[in-house]
């Protein structure tokens, strides 16, 4: 069985306490782009995995795909499989392709295997793979609160805009990226931030990470105000980086140029 593990942007962050377990507590939404890796998940006689496209880190054991699969043959008696990731998100990101991988592979299983798993169910192990990984089981877009973890649908729809996200090659670990932050509770929650007009997000949608992580990587800045300059309606890091995203009414221009070490993926929502 195929599938197309999606990535995600967080539209405005903001980090508001940290927890006595050392996580810290945020707001975000988080919304799916069509930015994919592909993931194929076949029965066969013995385990294999495969892993084309970008190298990911790592061994086997520590891959998220392989630990959705152990995981669920901890609860069911599946067969041995192949699985072959065709990785093309970058990783490191704020992208959540790693996250996303696991939440397709317990898709797939589920299907492949006849599990008979409700999304619930499916959340309930995909929140022990990682903290952004249940958001990828039904893929809609939400505000998240707590560790990243509790999902309120919102009613966000951005069709009409084309995003184009821009990956300077720079990788930030989460934890240190959380490290730095000072967590403040936000003047305004989430849901009222959304409902003004995108245009409007420039001046009012924050992702808490720029502010520790702008002065320390200058491409970053760079690469928000470039896309501004080219008539984004709102811009803005994802995550914890080091992608950067625009928002254009429309199509996306035609002639945004990085330098050729960058990755650069546009489409529509
Ligand atoms: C920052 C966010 C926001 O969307 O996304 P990404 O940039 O990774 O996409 C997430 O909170 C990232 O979640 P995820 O990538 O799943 O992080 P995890 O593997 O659970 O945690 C990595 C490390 O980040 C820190 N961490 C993570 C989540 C959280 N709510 N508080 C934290 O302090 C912890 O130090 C943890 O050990
Ligand atoms: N299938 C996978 N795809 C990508 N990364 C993976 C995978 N399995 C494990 N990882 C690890 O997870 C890390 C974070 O990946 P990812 O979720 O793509 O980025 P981010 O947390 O920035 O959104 C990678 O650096 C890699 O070490």
């Amino acid at each position: 069985m195929l599938d197309f593990p999606n990535a995600k942007i967080n539209l405005g962050l903001y980090i508001t306490s940290k927890r006595p377990d050392g996580f810290h507590n945020l707001q975000s939404c988080f919304y799916p782009v069509k930015w994919c890796d592909a993931l194929e998940i076949l029965p066969s006689k013995e385990e294999r995995f495969d892993i084309t496209g970008l190298s990911v880190p790592g061994k086997l054991e520590t891959n998220l795909c392989y630990k959705a699969y152990k995981l669920l043959q901890q609860d069911f008696k599946l067969p041995p499989v192949h699985m072959h990731l065709h990785k093309v998100i970058p990783m490191g990101a704020g992208l959540g392709g790693g996250s996303s991988d696991a939440a397709f592979t317990l898709r797939i299983l589920n299907k492949l295997f006849e599990l008979d798993l409700n999304a619930d169910t499916l959340e309930e192990y995909a929140r022990k793979l990682g903290s952004d990984c249940a958001f990828f089981v039904r893929n809609k877009p939400v505000v998240v609160s707590e560790k990243g973890d509790i999902f309120q649908p919102v009613a966000l729809d951005l069709k009409g805009y084309s995003c184009v996200i821009v990956h300077p090659g720079i990788h930030i670990s989460t934890a240190e990226a959380y490290g730095n932050v000072v967590p403040e509770e936000p003047s305004c929650g989430m849901e009222i931030l959304l409902k003004q007009e995108v245009p409007v997000w420039k001046n009012i949608l924050e992702n808490d990470f720029e502010k520790v992580l702008f002065p320390k990587y200058p491409e970053l800045p760079k690469v928000k105000e470039k896309l501004y300059d080219a008539g984004a309606a709102y811009a803005s890091m994802t995550g914890s980086g080091s992608a950067v995203f625009g928002l254009f009414k429309g199509d996306a221009p035609t002639d945004l140029v990085f330098p050729n070490h960058y990755i650069v993926w546009q489409g529509l929502f």
